[in-house]
């Protein structure tokens, strides 16, 4: 369970999020939505500690990040960004097991590990030993969820995971993976600018504007009683609009 408490971050003069608030439940998965700029990445990023926040706090399972040594918050937090995010000079084998290694992890166990993944995500273990520039967009998508996912934590940080994806293939993929009853047992955070992924894969959403929440709450609420004509608009007015 995620916690957050009246966060503010602020780059100079900017200020990029101003007190957000919001609790995501054990399993579920919330998604960030907004344009361009509007706070979702920074949000997120404060959630595991790429960003220190300005004030506020961060509460994961009962424990506030910002006490968390490094290693222990890899442990307890999977991040996922576009593309996968794989380091180019690992191999398929060598990014699952990056977190495992971390932790100390028994190469058995590692390597029982990666077959399982593997297995749930649907890639052959003939990609095991190439590295991320031989795969295709999607197969690099599954093994950046495979690393995330290796040492099972309970909170996984997904940042416009499908966008580098063809809109076919994203949807397809974005079908298959949060079918997979591991993710669904999952607290999902997801940043997306894309209303129609946020429809299908919320439990709620939480739709951001200048730094600020605007509306959270289940996507039949934001639809059925938008909160401002902003959150009106932005769910209607679907693709022009959020593509700018
Ligand atoms: N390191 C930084 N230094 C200064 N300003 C920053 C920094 N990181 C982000 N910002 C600014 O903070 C604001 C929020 O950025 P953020 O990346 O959180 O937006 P976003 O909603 O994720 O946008 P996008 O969908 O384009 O990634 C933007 O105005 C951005 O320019």
């Amino acid at each position: 369970m995620i916690e957050v408490r009246k966060l503010t971050k602020r780059f100079d003069s900017h200020t990029a999020v101003q007190d957000v608030s919001l609790t995501v439940g054990r399993g579920e998965t919330l998604v960030l939505l907004g344009t361009s700029g509007c706070g979702k990445t920074t949000t997120l990023k404060m959630i595991n500690r790429l960003i220190e926040p300005t004030s506020g706090s961060i509460q994961v399972d009962g424990l506030d990040v910002q006490q968390q040594p490094s290693p222990a918050l890899r442990r307890r937090i999977g991040y996922v960004i576009q593309d996968g995010g794989l380091f180019p000079h690992y191999t398929v084998a060598d990014a699952i097991a990056t977190v495992p290694k971390l932790l100390g992890w028994e190469t058995a166990r590692t390597q029982e590990r990666i077959r399982e993944l593997m297995d749930k995500l649907q890639l052959p273990t003939s990609l095991l030993m190439r590295y991320p520039a031989e795969l295709s967009g999607g197969q690099r998508q599954r093994v950046g969820l495979a690393r995330a996912l290796a040492v099972h934590p309970p909170v996984v940080l997904m940042d416009e995971p499908f966008g580098a994806l063809d809109p076919f293939t994203r949807k397809h993929v974005r079908r298959e993976l949060f079918g997979l009853s591991e993710l669904r047992e999952t607290t999902v955070v997801l940043v997306t600018h894309d209303v129609n992924e946020a429809l299908e894969l919320a439990d709620r959403i939480a739709l951001m504007d200048k730094g600020r929440i605007v509306q959270i709450g289940p996507p039949d609420e934001l639809l059925t009683n938008p909160a401002t004509d902003f959150v009106r608009d932005f769910l209607d007015d679907k693709p022009h609009r959020l593509h700018d």
